[in-house]
């Protein structure tokens, strides 16, 4: 099993390597790396502050690392605005918001498929099929205001996925989502990914973590702590001793279907 790792240098996938962060005297990340393959889906878990929005918000550009580098398919992005990695096909969901909370569910992932290019015609039919694939066709013409936040949830990867990402990745994505949303979402991840897209997983659901994906990757206190497959990160004690209360109960107890 691999142990706070290190990815080699040279692969392709969307790479952090070594990334530090800290925010006037809070320490978010401190040589923290991570490596999210074409076609899999990884995960990465760890207690409330223990730095995974840092880590996603430097991956995807909408924050600088004061040391370390981002990589995408080999070329160095660290310094490579949100807009630009975006073109280059990494997209990304939010814990809250980014909607256009004017328009209606369809026009909010129609618009986005359109801005990435093609046709009128070909977003329509792109925003239909997302809204169908994660079950929010009843939701189409609703305004983007005021949703439920499971639908808001689901909307934000309807959104992502609207800009046929090579990367996607998803901060908190079954919060607010009952078990049978999450299990489609599930679903929906493991198909995304069969499509070629890496996938990267953030969430506090740990049953969805562990069924869903291929690597998982634990961040402690701003760390590594480790990473492996689901079945070495379950067996592995460091994992509970990262959480405290009840989410290291739960661990511990092996809720981890
Ligand atoms: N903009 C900021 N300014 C100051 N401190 C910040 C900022 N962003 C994050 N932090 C701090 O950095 C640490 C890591 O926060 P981060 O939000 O990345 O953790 P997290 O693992 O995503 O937590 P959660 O599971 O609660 O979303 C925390 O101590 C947090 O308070």
């Amino acid at each position: 099993m691999q142990q706070t790792t290190t990815p080699p240098a040279g692969h392709d996938g969307l790479r952090g390597d070594t990334l530090s962060r800290s925010y006037s005297g809070v320490q978010a990340l401190t040589d923290v790396s991570i490596e999210i393959p074409k076609g899999r889906v990884t995960g990465l878990i760890g207690a409330n502050g223990a730095g995974k929005s840092t880590l996603v918000n430097i991956l995807t550009g909408y924050d600088l690392p004061d040391s370390g580098r981002v990589s995408a398919d080999g070329d160095d992005i660290t310094r490579v605005r949100p807009e630009r990695r975006a073109r280059r096909g990494i997209a990304r969901t939010f814990q809250h918001g980014h909607l256009f909370r004017r328009s209606t569910v369809l026009e909010n992932v129609e618009i986005t498929a359109l801005a990435c290019g093609g046709s009128r015609r070909a977003a329509r039919r792109l925003a239909l099929e997302l809204l169908d694939e994660l079950q929010l066709s009843e939701w189409m013409l609703h305004d983007a205001d005021g949703l439920p936040h499971g639908v808001e949830r689901r909307l934000g990867v309807a959104r992502a996925l609207a800009t046929r990402p090579s990367y996607v990745l998803m901060d908190e994505p079954a919060a607010g989502l009952n078990d049978g949303e999450a299990e489609h979402l599930r679903t929906t991840m493991r198909t995304v990914a069969d499509q070629g897209v890496g996938v990267l997983l953030i969430d506090h659901n740990m049953p969805l973590i562990f069924s869903s994906c291929d690597t998982i990757f634990v961040l402690g206190a701003g760390k590594n702590v480790l990473d492996g497959t689901p079945d070495e990160v379950r067996r592995d004690e460091r994992l509970a001793s990262s959480y405290l209360g009840s989410a290291a109960q739960q661990i511990a107890e092996g809720g981890l279907a």
